[in-house]
């Protein structure tokens, strides 16, 4: 069994988890809340692999996705199985805080916004590692993509732990390996193949959410 564990660990490659998101988008673009998850799950067991400095990190991303399990297996599931339908359901019900938090502080649109917010962050910072060199810094590619997004929809404390766990990031031969695709080289073309996708995937969402007044969401 413990073997077993351990080959699988050595299978993990980042580019099957970029790979999720590819499926996350149907024919139709809308988007699919099971694959977008699941992207994430992939994206976690990716930082936490990086060392304990990112739990807290980490912790926060377990539970949002949690929730949105939750509401996907849940008596309500078929509505939630894409992002457009999961919206259009809670907000017909009245199942989403719009102004502050009341009754609903934890409605699958306003969990999915974190994550969303955090996808942004995502594409900026894999855009930079693609167009990187090997004497960038992983560090400083991580706060720029994160103080361009992320960052502005944090509290001052929060900056300031994430800015501390970014500096213990590994540098970028480390990093490439730990992603397990394989030369630069190969890493650079798996990059250009899934940012165009994880753009899309964002894209697609945030209109959606802007179009239903939805970015603010408490
Ligand atoms: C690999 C380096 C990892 C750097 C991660 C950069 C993101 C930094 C985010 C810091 C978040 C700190 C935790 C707390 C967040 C919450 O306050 C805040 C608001 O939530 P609330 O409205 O319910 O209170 N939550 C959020 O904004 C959601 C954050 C979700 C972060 C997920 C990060 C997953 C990172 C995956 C890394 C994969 C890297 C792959 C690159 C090849």
């Amino acid at each position: 069994m413990a073997g077993s564990a351990v080959i699988e660990e050595q299978k993990f490659s980042l580019q099957e988890v970029l790979d999720t998101f590819k499926l996350c988008l149907s024919e139709n673009q809308d988007v699919y809340v099971e694959h977008y998850v699941a992207g994430w799950r992939g994206l976690v067991k990716f930082m936490n692999s990086l060392g304990n400095v990112f739990t807290f990190i980490s912790k926060d991303a377990v539970s949002k996705i949690q929730i949105l399990v939750n509401f996907l297996n849940g008596e309500n599931g078929s509505h939630y199985v894409t992002i457009q339908s999961m919206v259009k359901y809670e907000l017909d019900n009245q199942l989403v805080d719009l102004d502050k938090r009341g009754s609903h502080p934890e409605s699958g649109s306003r969990t999915l916004l974190r994550l969303h917010r955090a996808l942004r962050w995502l594409e900026l910072f894999l855009e930079r590692l693609r167009t990187s060199t090997e004497d960038s810094k992983t560090s400083v590619m991580c706060a720029d993509a994160y103080n361009e997004s992320l960052s502005q929809h944090h509290p001052w404390l929060i900056r300031k732990a994430a800015g501390m766990a970014f500096c213990v990031l590994p540098g970028r031969p480390t990093f490439f390996e730990v992603m397990n695709v394989g030369g630069a080289e190969r890493v650079v073309d798996m990059l250009g193949d899934a940012v165009p996708m994880i753009s899309k995937v964002y894209q697609i969402t945030e209109d959606l959410y802007a179009q239903n007044n939805l970015l603010e969401l408490p």
